[in-house]
This record gives C-alpha cells, structure tokens and sequence, in this order.
C-alpha cells in the first residue's frame, strides 16, 4: 500500500510555496499550461471541426489567417493549403474554407441558412450599411430600396454621364500622347483609380471629383482608402476583444498607422451630401436622390447619417474594385498583341468607319461583342479583384462533402481557388480567353464568381460590367497598348487584390503598324 510520507509532502508544499512567492511567474504559467493542455485535450478529441485538415497553427489560432492577411497573402496561402489538403480546409479554430462542387449555393445560396461574419463588423460605421449589416432582415430591406437604381432602365439613364467620364479619360491620355510625339510612356493604375473614383462620385453624387482632370490623387484620398481596406481586410480576421488592441501592436506600425487615419473619404461623403440635398430641384436619377427617398421600416426617411454613411461606402466599394478589374485586363492584353488585335478587329468592325472625336462606345454595342466579354471573363477568372474567401457564419448544421459543420462556424468559398478547379478550366493558371468561346460553358460559369453569389452578391455588377467594357472599348480603339516590362506582375491582397504596377507605352492607334514596329 503507497503510505503518504508526512516529512515529504511537508518539504515538497514548502518548495512549491518557495516557488510561488520568489518566482511570480511560476502561478501564471502553470494556469497558462493547464489552460493549453485542456485546449489540446479539447480541440483533439470534442471539437466537431477536428476531423477538418488544415495546419496545426490555423487550427489553434485565429493569428494565422490574420498573419497571412498582414503579408498580404491570404488567397494564395489558401489556395496552396487546397493544393495540399483537398477542398475542404481548415483556416482557423472556427473558420472552414471550402471548394467543393456546389459549394457556391451551399454558402451563399439563399437557402444556405448563413449570414455575415464578425469579420464585417470592422466595415460598420457609426450605423448599419448594405454592404457590412450582419442582419439578414435589414439588408433585405435596404437591398430592396437601393436596387431601383440599378435596374437596366435606370443604368441606361446614367450612361451619357457615365461617358462624360470616359470621354474625359480619353483626351487625358490623348493629351499626354500628343505631348510625347505619338507615344506615352504610364503607369496605367493611378489612371484607371482616377476614372473610377469620377464615375462612381458622378453615379453617388452627381458629381464628379475631378481625378482625371487633375492627373493625381489629390488630398491622398485614393492611397488612403488603400491603406485602410488593407488594413481592414487583416483587421477583421481578429477575434473581437483583440481588435482595440491591434493599433498597439508593438514591432509593426501597420496597424496603427493605418487605423489612427481619419477618413477623408467621411469628411467629403459629408460635404457632398449635404451640396446634394440643398439642389431639391435637381431631376437625376443618381444613387443619392434613391438614398433620400428611401424608407424604413417605420415609413420614416433614412437618417442622414445612414445616406452618408452609405454614400461612402459606395464610394469606396464601387471604385477600387472596378479600377483593379480595368487595369488588371490591360496588364493582360498588353502582354499579348495577338488577343489585342484580336480586340482591335472586332471594335473595329462595330464601330465602323471614322468616329467623331467626342466619340465613347456604347453599351449597347459593347455589351454584345464575344471576344471583348471572353477577356473580360477571364481576367476576373484569373485575377477576381476580389480574391479571398468572403466569410459568412453558419445559422443552422450544414453538411459539406463529409463534415458536418454545426451553427455558428465560419465558413467560406475562396474566389481565388474556384476560379482555379482543374475540373472546370483546363490550364487553370494560365490566360486563355478562347475558353469562353469554345462551345458550351455552362460548367465555367457556374464555377465563376467574381460578384460573388446569392442574395449577397454584388449590386454593381452591371454598373461595373457597363463601365469596364466601354472604358476597354475606348482604350483599344484609340490606341495600342505595349507592356513597358516583361517582368512578371507582382500582386498584393489587401481587401482587393493588385498588381504593383502596369506601366505600358500608348500608341495612337495606326502609327505602330505604319512605323513597322
Ligand atoms: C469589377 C467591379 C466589382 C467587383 C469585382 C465587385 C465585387 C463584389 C463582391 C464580390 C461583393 C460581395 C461582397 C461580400 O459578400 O462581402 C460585392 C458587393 C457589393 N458591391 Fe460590388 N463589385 C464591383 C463593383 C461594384 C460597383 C461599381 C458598385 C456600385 C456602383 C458595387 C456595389 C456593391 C454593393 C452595394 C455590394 C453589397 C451588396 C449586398 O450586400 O447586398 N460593386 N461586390
């Protein structure tokens, strides 16, 4: 029989007490140890997701995804843990990404039974907004009073202002042609980020912000709204609590540089409601007139905070996005002088003959041209602006291949890695618009979902579909468009993924071909 030796457990209680009084750190890290060994008991045999693969750092901490976010990686990270994994993968404690067949409706259907995710709450001003409301009852409600302004008659109705625009681009960059004898020497980036941000002011305010007429980001506005989607976009991948803490995170002033920015974007959505609302008389269909006849539930007009605050956030979403889909395409086409004359031949033979100088294409013509839409669709195949899985939280058990995912968890369908299922597009990696072309693609389709799906998809999606291709058909039937560097594109993911750079030489078009070059 073990008999318990009072002299020992006398001298061993005496070392422990030695120990806590002289060592004030030994009671913590036993807690600590304790604390982890029943995590580790927990999360290898209770934890439903357990069975889930993924690598033992996402499966312990939420800190890995937002590591991946902070180096500017999450997509491609992910996409190599699918490669590794299968189509299922854990990416954090409670976080599953998930690719498999059918997954778009099983997430984001309107069925799916999800919401939002916390991830949103970094998004939310001072009050709810269509684009981050985690309620599902108060974004049907607001969807319903913003979609009448973007119906095909409504979107027709802003096309002429939309053209001003475009127009306005195209004595820009024929200007700075002129100057260099015939041939320019840019970055096209900032000037897609110009267009852009003056269409969607113009569409939100009925008035445009002057980009392109001054050729730079004036008040940093642009820069600004970049650093703090990156920001966000890392943001909100820590839990809660952690998040006031970040912009104390020693070692890294990314966070706190960014997220101490005030938002002169809050400061002009201010300004510029408040000009708009005074012009009563004013007959333009433009998003802010739909903000102010917009009704609550209660029959009440929406609080000017709300129509602010919504103003801005169109600002910002319906800009950076559309100008990171244009100037990727001419990072595409540019490359590739075969798809270019391609391009060339078939605005050529719509828009036949010599065209007036004021001339923009228009949608109606555009909008039907196959090889125009094939390039489209395959520069946001290959590059969706919108990479990352976007996060929705599970409302009831859903069951995805073998697991069973139980309420509560996070869970989310990553652009990047559809848009590359072997499967559905052969080659995935590389840039073949002639796949949309060949045939029946009905299979491809149903895997491409740069808008995303469901009753969250996008609400710009004809809005930005109308503004890339007549701002591509403008670009290409006025000029040739050489990549200045045959260098790879470096990209980097912050909310939206980017190249670094396009820089390209424009050519009026004919000179290049007269020249023999
Ligand atoms: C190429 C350009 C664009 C792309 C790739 C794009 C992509 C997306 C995606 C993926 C979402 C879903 C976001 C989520 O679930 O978190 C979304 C939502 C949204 N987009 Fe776009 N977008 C583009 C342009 C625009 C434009 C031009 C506007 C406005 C004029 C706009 C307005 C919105 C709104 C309001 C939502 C929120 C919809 C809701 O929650 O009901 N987008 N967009």
């Amino acid at each position: 029989m073990f008999e318990l030796d009072p002299q020992a457990s006398a001298l061993s209680l005496r070392g422990t007490m030695t120990l806590l009084t002289e060592y004030s750190w030994f009671l913590p890290l036993v807690v600590v140890l304790i604390v982890a060994g029943l995590y580790l008991l927990w999360a290898c045999f209770l934890d439903p997701l357990r069975n889930v693969p993924g690598p033992l750092a996402a499966r312990v901490t939420p800190f890995w995804l937002t590591l991946q976010c902070r180096l500017f990686r999450r997509s491609t990270s992910i996409h190599e843990l699918h490669q590794k994994y299968g189509d299922v993968v854990r990416i954090g404690p409670n976080n599953i990404s998930v690719v498999s067949k059918g997954c778009l409706q099983q997430v984001y259907g309107s069925n799916s039974g999800t919401s939002k995710g916390p991830f949103y709450d970094v998004f939310r001003p001072q009050v709810p907004i269509i684009f981050s409301a985690r309620d599902n009852f108060f974004h049907a409600r607001r969807r319903k009073d913003l979609t009448p302004a973007f119906t095909k008659s409504a979107l027709r109705g802003f096309e002429p202002y939309m053209s001003t625009q475009i127009l306005n681009l195209k004595y820009a960059l024929t200007r700075k042609v002129e100057a260099g004898g015939g041939v320019a020497f840019l970055n096209f980036a900032p000037w897609a980020n110009y267009l852009a941000f003056d269409v969607i002011a113009n569409f939100v305010f009925g008035e445009s912000f002057g980009f392109i007429d001054a050729g730079y980001d004036f008040h940093n506005l642009i820069s600004t709204i970049d650093l703090r989607m990156q920001c966000l976009n890392a943001l909100g991948t820590v839990p809660g609590w952690a998040r006031p803490l970040m912009k104390w995170m020693p070692f890294d002033g990314f966070w706190r540089q960014n997220l101490t920015t005030t938002m002169n974007l809050q400061a002009l959505a201010r300004t510029s409601t408040e000009a708009r609302k005074q012009q009563s008389g004013v007959d333009r269909d433009d998003m802010l007139s739909f903000l102010i006849k917009a009704k609550q539930e209660n029959g009440m007009p929406l609080p000017h905070e709300s129509i602010i605050a919504e103003a801005a956030s169109f600002v910002s979403g319906g800009s950076d996005s559309t100008s990171t889909t244009l100037t990727h395409f001419v990072d595409f086409v540019s490359r590739r002088p075969d798809a270019m004359r391609r391009l060339q031949d078939e605005l050529d033979a719509a828009f036949s003959g010599t065209q007036p100088l004021d001339w923009v294409p228009s949608e109606e013509i555009v909008g039907n041209l196959p090889f125009l839409t094939a390039l489209l669709k395959e520069t946001m195949r290959l590059r969706p602006t919108s990479a990352a899985g976007l996060e929705r939280i599970t409302g009831k058990e859903m069951k995805i291949g073998e697991y069973v995912l139980p309420r509560g968890v996070l869970v989310s369908v990553p652009t990047y890695t559809l848009h590359r299922r072997e499967d559905v597009f052969p080659n995935p990696d590389q840039f073949i618009p002639e796949r949309w072309l060949a045939g029946d693609s009905a299979a491809m389709t149903a895997s491409w979902a740069p808008f995303s799906y469901g009753t969250r998809s996008c609400l710009g999606k004809h809005f930005a579909w109308m503004e890339l291709s007549k701002a591509v058909a403008m670009l290409f039937k006025e000029f040739d468009v050489v990549r200045a560097s045959e260098a790879e594109t470096v990209l980097q993911e912050g909310f939206f993924m980017k190249g670094s750079e396009c820089n390209v030489i424009l050519i009026k078009r004919g000179q290049m071909r007269q020249s023999g070059s």
